[in-house]
């Protein structure tokens, strides 16, 4: 059976310039990536690894400069029309900027009625009155009339960011892409929104791809899915939560844990930093030759520089590494619980 979603072999170049000087900057190269009807698959990198632009190419706005995208096993850049509007409904994207993703001038009722009855998801004012309510209860907005004439700007950014969601669901998506959805809401409502998305996923069966730089986040909504770490336009490990963040292969993961603080000080005592070379990101357009991690790696070695590693399998889950049998098992004690 065919996947719900499929990145073959892409990569997406864009042109830029630098004091007048033309570069290209290889924004996903090479990425492969497959997902499955219902599941959770958090995405986790450091800012400018081409995150979005990966976000961007599973939603159908950005096309690949190289590479195929499959929805359903059809390459979706050679459908026809209506299985494009079929694909475009059923693959939805949720931004990081909830302020910025809805228009100042129309109300809530306005903005989730017109895509439902664009798409006639319902007819009429009352079944489209209704079902606007409805989105808004299972969005955890209500009573829904006291959010229906209301602005973007007079709700809070947690309650915009659960407007989007009822948007996102309204077309009855089989896949949301979530972009950085509660870095721009209050820490203290950012939990509320991941459980929105867990109960969406398993009330509706909708699959969630939760895009974040925030590895605690990610654990938290995908514990039971997968998680995938970009690095420099690369997938460099792919695996379930539970093996990747118990026994991170890929030195840069290892480094990524190593950075999240931990609360509690018994704990802290058994944590090892893992000594990086270089804490400066090289330019994603000018990546090292070889592994691109290699200048800050502290396993580098000459094949490292000479040569790409390509994304295979040790045991269960994929990594980019030449040494991964032979570095050093890094004990996650941050994140273990
Ligand atoms: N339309 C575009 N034209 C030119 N360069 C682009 C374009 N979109 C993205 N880029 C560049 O591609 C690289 C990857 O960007 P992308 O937004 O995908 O990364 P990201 O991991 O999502 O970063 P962030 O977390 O900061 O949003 C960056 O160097 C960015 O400047």
């Amino acid at each position: 059976m065919s996947h719900l979603l499929e990145l073959n072999d892409v990569s997406v170049i864009f042109k830029g310039k630098t004091d007048g000087v033309k570069h290209t900057i290889p924004a996903m190269v090479d990425v492969n990536l497959k997902f499955n009807q219902g599941e959770i698959v958090a995405l986790v990198g450091e800012s400018g690894c081409g995150k979005t632009t990966l976000g961007k190419v599973l939603t159908g706005l950005q096309k690949p400069t190289i590479g195929e995208l499959f929805y359903k096993g059809k390459n979706v850049w050679s459908m026809n029309k209506s299985e494009f509007a079929e694909y475009r409904s059923s693959v939805q994207l949720v931004q990081q900027d909830s302020y910025a993703a809805l228009n100042p001038a129309k109300t809530i009722y306005q903005s989730l009625s017109a895509p439902i009855l664009q798409n006639k998801i319902v007819r009429g004012k009352k079944a489209t009155h209704e079902k606007v309510c409805e989105l808004l209860r299972i969005v955890e907005l209500t009573p829904p009339e006291q959010f229906l004439e209301k602005y973007p700007h007079q709700l809070s950014g947690g309650q915009r960011q659960r407007v989007l969601m009822a948007r996102a669901i309204s077309l009855n998506p089989k896949l949301v892409v979530a972009d950085e959805p509660v870095s721009m809401v209050d820490v203290s409502l950012r939990l509320s929104i991941l459980n929105l998305m867990e109960k969406l996923n398993k009330e509706m069966g909708i699959a969630f791809i939760y895009i974040t730089h925030d590895l605690a986040t990610a654990r938290y909504i995908a514990k039971n899915g997968r998680l995938a770490v970009m690095y420099l336009g690369k997938i460099v490990e792919l695996g379930s939560v539970r093996n990747v963040l118990a026994a991170p292969r890929h030195p840069y993961l290892q480094a990524l844990l190593t950075a999240v603080p931990v609360p509690d000080p018994k704990m802290a005592k058994g944590k090892r930093e893992l000594p990086l070379k270089s804490l400066e990101m090289p330019s994603i357009s000018n990546p090292p030759s070889g592994c691109a991690f290699n200048p800050r790696c502290p396993y580098a070695d000459e094949t490292c520089v000479l040569v790409e590693p390509r994304l295979r399998f040790h045991g269960d889950d994929l990594v980019a590494c030449h040494h991964a049998e032979r570095i050093p098992e890094w004990k996650l004690v941050t994140l273990a619980k």
